[in-house]
Formats: structure tokens, C-alpha cells, sequence
């Protein structure tokens, strides 16, 4: 039977961000892609990522995250889900700043500026072709080459890309509605020139301190937000000179604030962390599980 059947989680969400919190601090116990795959299942408890706290590995922090996509991938850096472990955390020792490992690096959490809010340091972005990662070199990524449709009539063309841990291609637009990104993003999230893949985001840069955004994420589909998409955004219009460092980012299921600080160039978000429920696991739901 699977360590896992029976095991408390807390189902939480950052701003429309569907996310489950799966303490496993005092256990020996590892998640594999199969049994992150049957937790997400409809039967199970539906979410965009999964949040595994194992026992800190490193002195100082307070747990080691693993992040799991509901497709069974796993990804380095998961911003929504950041300020829920924070929450939770911070409820559990009373305490307001902490630090956790992931496999993006250390990541520093505090309470925000006012009750209920949290703040994640995003650590630095990298702009480098290598470090996003693409499979070609392009020397300025402020924007690519890359489009999709018509060669003379591209429908969405010349990204941006960041990489906060985790790959992100923005595309600029007058209206982030106006696309049927179901059907690019997938198109666009496989596309060869991301050999891991990407998350695509439509943003609109409203003025200089605001930015509209919905992004399509790698290893999890349409959701309704994505933090480090929010964080790449914000840092790849600031770069183009199109708004100031701290940004009112609007997405889907709420807002964000990103500050990209000029004295470390590390990238601070701020937003809220709901708590839904907490329950265990069904043990059938890993009964076919390998
Ligand atoms: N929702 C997350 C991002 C999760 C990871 C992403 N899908 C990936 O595979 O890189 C966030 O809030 O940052």
C-alpha cells in the first residue's frame, strides 16, 4: 500500500492557484509522478501543484519543497504555492519569516505589509538562452523569434522569455482574452525551441505600474494564476523599459504585487494564501498506482 493513503494534506489556493500542501516533515516518505498523477485525479483532490515538505536538508531553512504539476512533472519553482506553505508554517510555529529550500535555491517568506498577505523572494531572474533553457542561442531575450500561425500574419509572435527557476514565455498583447490560449498554449508549452518545455503567458501592459496577464502552465493547463509567471512578466516589461520595477500584476483569480529590487535584482511577490480544507487521502485512490 501506498506510504501515502490515509496521509493528511490542506487543499489551499494563491489567488485561483489550486494547490495542495502535503506535510511529510516527519516521515521518510517520498511522492512519485504516478502517485502526484492519482492525487490530482477528479477523484482525489484536483490541483495545480503539489507541495511536498521533506525534512530540511539544508541548516537554517525549514523544509526541503518538491513541486509537483498535476501531469506528474515536477517543477523548481511555484510562486502561489510558495505563500501557502508560508501560511501554513508561519500558523503552525508562530513564526513570520522562514526559509525554505527548493530546487530553484533558498527561498525567503515573511508576512506582506498587512494581515493575511505573504511575500516570497523569487530569488534573481536569468535571461541567459542556456539558463531558460531554449534550444538555440539568441543573444537578446527580450524577445525571440518565435511565432505561430500564418508566416505573414503570425496570430501571437516574439515572446519574452525568463527563466524564475522555471522556464516562462510572455507574449505582449492588446487584449489577453482576445486568444484562444487552449489551444496555443499546448502548442506553444511543446514547442522544440523549449526543450523543457515552458509556461506561456498573454500579458498586456496596462501603464507603468500595472500589467494584465493569464498564463498557460507547463505540466498543469489554464490556470487561475501562476506566481512565477507573474514575477517573469513583470521583470521582462521592466527589462523592455515598459514599466517601473514594482508592478500591480492582475491575473484571473486575483492580484499580485512584484517588486523587482534594483539592490540584489531579486524578485519579491506579495499576495494572499487561502486555506480551503484538509483531509487524507483515499488509499484506493493509489491502487494503480506502479
Ligand atoms: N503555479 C506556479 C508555477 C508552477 C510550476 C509551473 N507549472 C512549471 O512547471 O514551471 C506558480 O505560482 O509559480
Amino acid at each position: 500500500m501506498s506510504t501515502l493513503a490515509n496521509h493528511s494534506f490542506a487543499k489551499m489556493n494563491g489567488i485561483g492557484n489550486e494547490i495542495v500542501v502535503l506535510d511529510l516533515r516527519d516521515s521518510a516518505a517520498t511522492v512519485t509522478p504516478g502517485e502526484a498523477r492519482a492525487i490530482a485525479a477528479p477523484a482525489g483532490v484536483p490541483y495545480d501543484q503539489l507541495m511536498v515538505l521533506h525534512p530540511p536538508r539544508v541548516q537554517g531553512t525549514s523544509a526541503f519543497i518538491q513541486i509537483y504539476n498535476n501531469d506528474g512533472s515536477e517543477a523548481a519553482a511555484c510562486g502561489n504555492g510558495m505563500r501557502c506553505v508560508a501560511r501554513q508554517v508561519f500558523e503552525e510555529t508562530g513564526k513570520s519569516a522562514l526559509t525554505f529550500e527548493t530546487r530553484a535555491g533558498l527561498l525567503n517568506c515573511w508576512q506582506g505589509p498587512s494581515p493575511g498577505l505573504y511575500t516570497v523572494d523569487m530569488g534573481a531572474p536569468k535571461f541567459g538562452w542556456k539558463d531558460i533553457p531554449l534550444a538555440e542561442e539568441f543573444r537578446d531575450t527580450r524577445y525571440i523569434e518565435l511565432q505561430i500561425g500564418p508566416i505573414d500574419a503570425p496570430i501571437l509572435h516574439s515572446p519574452s522569455v525568463v527563466s524564475m527557476g522555471n522556464p516562462h514565455a510572455i507574449f505582449w498583447v492588446d487584449d489577453i482574452h482576445a486568444y484562444d490560449l487552449e489551444k496555443f498554449g499546448p502548442l506553444l508549452e511543446n514547442h522544440p525551441i523549449f526543450p523543457e518545455r515552458a509556461n506561456i503567458t498573454l500579458a498586456h501592459v496596462v501603464d507603468r505600474e500595472h500589467i494584465v496577464m493569464r498564463t498557460w502552465e507547463r505540466g498543469a493547463g489554464l490556470t487561475r494564476a501562476c506566481g512565477s509567471a507573474a514575477c517573469a512578466t513583470a521583470v521582462a516589461a521592466a527589462r523592455l523599459k515598459r514599466t517601473e520595477r514594482t508592478v500591480h500584476m492582475t491575473l484571473p483569480g486575483g492580484d499580485l504585487t512584484i517588486e523587482w529590487r534594483a539592490e540584489d535584482d531579486h524578485v519579491l511577490m506579495t499576495g494572499p494564501a487561502a486555506f480551503e480544507f484538509e483531509g487524507r487521502f483515499d488509499p484506493a485512490l493509489f491502487n494503480h498506482v506502479a
